[in-house]
């Protein structure tokens, strides 16, 4: 079991269901209003007109009915009006205002057979105010056992007493243990509850009097369930909101305007159901302003302009999902608040085409009636001085359930507030009915809780008010539940004397809408008189288009906005049958359209008929000139578009699973530009080695070309020494001198001889400084020494300079001379 504290939202009724119902029964209504003159008011006297259902004591009485006698019902304490006496049948024309239909869809038909035919005899209305009930209506409603098998402690031997049953108390009951109410309820379902107890109240309040309907008793006795109901068995407050727009319906001589507020008092705190930030919990509180013997004003409270059965709901369902609920010991969807659900509603009379009949007043006083030539109170109320507006309040109030302490410390602080409040309703109801007994007028404490204070202009007097006193059947609840009907004993000793409320033309939402809708209209006939003052070719010409452009966006909005306010204030004509559920009809006409707009929209309409049926011609023109292949060329073009999407798709899916595939194999471009790094480093590194190795060769081989070069040098001093030397014979000379013995050929011959042992001076593997081996055998390859390249004639022609080779001991020491200056002599 939770014991946190929720929105209530699933309770209220079903609108389709609801609305079927209302629907035939409605156009039943209208059609019978069509061919009957239209009845006044239900609470007005009655026709002569059978009525089978429970009447008040008096009309009881006085008819000699055979129903028991009611005692402690609503009495009547003014004298019966002429009208009442006249009418015959009722002598005072009270009977019927407990109409008692079957269900809520006969209370349709009450209209017609409550109705009063005073075509043409306005004398014969019987004064509202004289119809007045002084009375609480108390009723009973023992909720169903839930536990077939058990018994109920209440025994209801008709339907107006009750008392505890021989399982609740072996003995027989005593006086006191025996009540009496206006009806006892022991039903599952609402209607027959809902017209006794509450239709009167409706009625009453649309005749322009404040009413009052709450439900009170023990925690799970059925408040809820009576006030709301559920989508199979709708409560009072539906019932309630169908019967308003049945009876302005059936009202054509009125016009209205309905708001409606809902409200919770929760732990003494005042809440607006309707506020944005209500379902979150963080709406603002309500204050309760005034109330000192005149009315309380609910600062801070939201009221909504409603103009459909299906509009209302909606704001009805907005406050129930915003109310908060909690699971307790006793009920899964136990109320933890006292809510409040307002519908303010104000009416004045209208005329043929709904301008202010009160305004047109005849030559005797009187005013003009209506198109239904029938009589409204309204015009007597004109009489006594000026426009006036009749508003009214009616409040349905649900409240929270007396309860035990629980073990849910939250839920046992909620029932404190709520046990608290319901003693100061009960001390202020005593209060009120011994004040009326002893006709006394002790201090009433309404100031005690917020409920009481609220309800204080209500309860002082100036309401119609009924209430509903829910009993739990069960063995275990006899104690509150005896104090439940103790509450209602005490609560039919409260004596009422509600009066209509007129008020000044200002004060009302519905003249000043209905005065802004004049101004509006009066403005809009000055533009559209101006307009036709000039031929429309001049004005045209006068005008520059941005001023037409304007003037035509002035007019749309003056049209626009007098459409809106109308449309909130309901009269019977323009008043939907609520369910919004029949198809808008296919030709609307604006009767408040001014004939300028008119004339535009039927041209505007006649223009695009003649661009249609262009529209048409052209149409069907192509349509004959396509040749007769078409449908085998559409199909074939067809095939090609279904191939060609087909290919696409394939290449779509083609592509995507490439992708899909790169996505999956292939390394990231990260990861390839890491390993690329990598690679490019190494690369990096070996060119430089390279660039090093590089400048080594060059150097040894710059070396290697210098030795060369000495050497060549040295080649050819030696060479022009030994030719000189031979021709100058010494080489025999010496040869026979000399321990070697002298070569035949001379010193060229032995040089000759010698060259081929001569040593070349080499590069080993081991000079290079970087050691690699092949590459210097492959350089040595490219580049071979001098030596080597010299041609092998070239030796045989060298000449040497003897005299140079004589004067050094080394070879270039002997030479001492540059090349140049030891060139061989030719
Ligand atoms: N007349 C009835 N017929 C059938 N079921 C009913 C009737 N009255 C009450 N119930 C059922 O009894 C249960 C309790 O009713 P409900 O919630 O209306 O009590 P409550 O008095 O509003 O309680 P609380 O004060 O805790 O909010 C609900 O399940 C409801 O459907």
């Amino acid at each position: 079991m939770s014991s946190t504290t929720t929105s209530k939202r699933s309770s209220g009724f079903t609108p389709a269901r609801a609305t079927r119902s209302t629907t035939t029964t409605e156009r039943d209504l209208s059609s019978r209003l069509a061919r009957t003159p239209a009845p006044i008011n239900t609470i007005l006297p009655p026709t002569t007109k059978k009525y089978k259902a429970p009447l008040s004591t008096e009309a009881r009485a006085r008819k000699g009915s055979t129903l028991p006698s009611v005692p402690g019902s609503p009495s009547k304490s003014r004298p019966a009006s002429r009208a009442g006496s006249r009418l015959g049948g009722e002598s005072d024309g009270l009977a019927p205002l407990f109409p008692p239909p079957k269900d809520v869809e006969d209370s349709l038909v009450d209209f017609e057979t409550v109705g009063v035919d005073l075509t043409g005899d306005a004398e014969a209305v019987a004064p509202l105010e004289q119809v007045a009930v002084d009375k609480v209506m108390v009723s009973v409603r023992v909720r169903p056992k839930t536990n077939s098998h058990s018994h109920s402690a209440w025994s209801v031997p008709d339907d107006n007493t009750i008392h505890p049953s021989s399982a609740a108390s072996p003995t027989p009951p005593t006086a006191s243990q025996k009540f009496t109410f206006d009806k006892v309820h022991t039903a599952h379902s609402t209607s027959a509850l809902y017209a006794s107890s509450a239709r009167p109240q409706v009625h009453a309040f649309m005749g322009g009097y404040n009413a009052v309907v709450f439900a009170y008793g023990q925690t799970a006795s059925g408040k809820t369930y009576t006030l709301s109901g559920t989508p199979e068995e709708p409560g009072i407050i539906p019932r309630a909101l169908r019967d308003i727009f049945a009876f302005i319906r059936a009202t054509p001589e009125r016009e209205y305007l309905l708001r409606c507020s809902y409200l919770e008092i929760y732990n003494e705190t005042i809440y607006d159901l309707l506020a944005p930030a209500a379902g979150a919990g963080q709406a603002k509180g309500v204050e309760i302003q005034g109330g000192g013997g005149g009315e309380v004003v609910l600062s801070g409270l939201r009221e909504e302009v409603v103009t459909s059965l299906a509009n209302v709901r909606e704001v009805l369902r907005r406050g129930e999902g915003n109310r908060r609920t909690a699971s307790t010991d006793w009920n899964e969807r136990s109320s933890r608040s006292h809510s409040v659900f307002r519908i303010v509603c104000e009416s004045r009379e209208r005329g043929e085409r709904g301008e202010d009949r009160s305004s047109t007043p005849t030559t005797n006083g009187r005013h003009t009636p209506g198109l239904s030539g029938r009589q409204t109170p309204g015009p007597r109320l004109q009489a006594k001085g000026g426009r006036s507006v009749q508003s009214s309040v009616l409040s349905l109030i649900d409240l929270a359930g007396s309860e035990r302490a629980t073990s849910d410390k939250e839920r046992t602080r909620e029932g404190r507030y709520i046990n608290t409040s319901l003693l100061t309703l009960g001390t202020v109801i005593s209060t009120l009915a011994e004040n009326a007994a002893k006709g006394k007028s002790d201090h009433v404490p309404y100031r005690n809780s917020k409920l009481t204070r609220m309800l204080q202009p209500s309860l002082s007097g100036n309401a119609r008010i009924s209430v509903v006193c829910t009993v739990n059947p069960d063995l275990s609840a006899v104690t509150e539940s005896m104090s439940t009907l103790q509450f209602a004993r005490r609560i039919k000793g409260v004596h009422l004397n509600a009066q209509k409320k007129e008020i000044v033309d200002t004060d009302a939402l519905i003249e000043r809408y209905r005065k802004e809708i004049e101004d509006l209209k009066r403005r809009l006939a000055e533009r559209e008189e101006e307009a036709s003052r000039e031929a429309p070719t001049l004005r045209t010409r006068r005008l520059s288009a941005r001023e037409q452009i304007d003037e035509s966006k002035a007019m749309t909005d003056l049209n626009a906005r007098i459409k809106q306010l109308t449309k909130l204030i309901l009269t019977s004509q323009t008043v939907g049958n609520g369910d919004d559920s029949r198809p808008a009809s296919p030709v609307k006409i604006d009767f408040d359209a001014s004939p300028y707009q008119l004339q535009e929209e039927l041209l505007a309409a006649k223009l695009q008929l003649e661009s249609q049926s262009h529209q048409i011609l052209s149409l069907e023109a192509t349509l004959l000139a396509r040749p007769d292949e078409t449908a085998t060329t559409v199909s074939e073009e067809d095939s090609e578009k279904d191939k060609l999407i087909a290919e696409q798709a394939r290449t779509i899916r083609e592509l995507e699973n490439t992708v899909r595939e790169n996505a999956n194999a292939g390394p990231t471009k990260e990861q390839m530009e890491a390993e690329w790094e990598e690679k490019l480093e190494v690369q990096i590194k070996l060119v430089k080695e390279k660039e090093a190795w590089a400048a080594e060769l060059v150097r040894q081989l710059e070396k290697e070309r210098r030795i060369r070069i000495q050497l060549e040098e040295e080649r050819k001093a030696l060479a022009a020494f030994v030719s000189k030397f031979d021709s100058l014979g010494m080489g025999l000379l010496s040869a026979a001198s000399s321990p070697v013995k002298p070569s035949p050929g001379g010193a060229a011959a032995t040089f000759s001889s010698r060259k081929e042992s001569r040593q070349q001076p080499q590069i080993t593997p081991d000079t290079s400084p970087i050691r690699m081996s092949l590459d210097l055998a492959m350089t040595s390859k490219m580049h071979p020494s001098l030596l080597e390249q010299m041609p092998e004639e070239d030796w045989n022609d060298v000449s040497f300079e003897a005299e140079s080779w004589s004067r050094g001991n080394t070879l270039s020491r002997v030479l001492g001379v540059s090349s140049k200056e030891n060139r061989p002599l030719m």
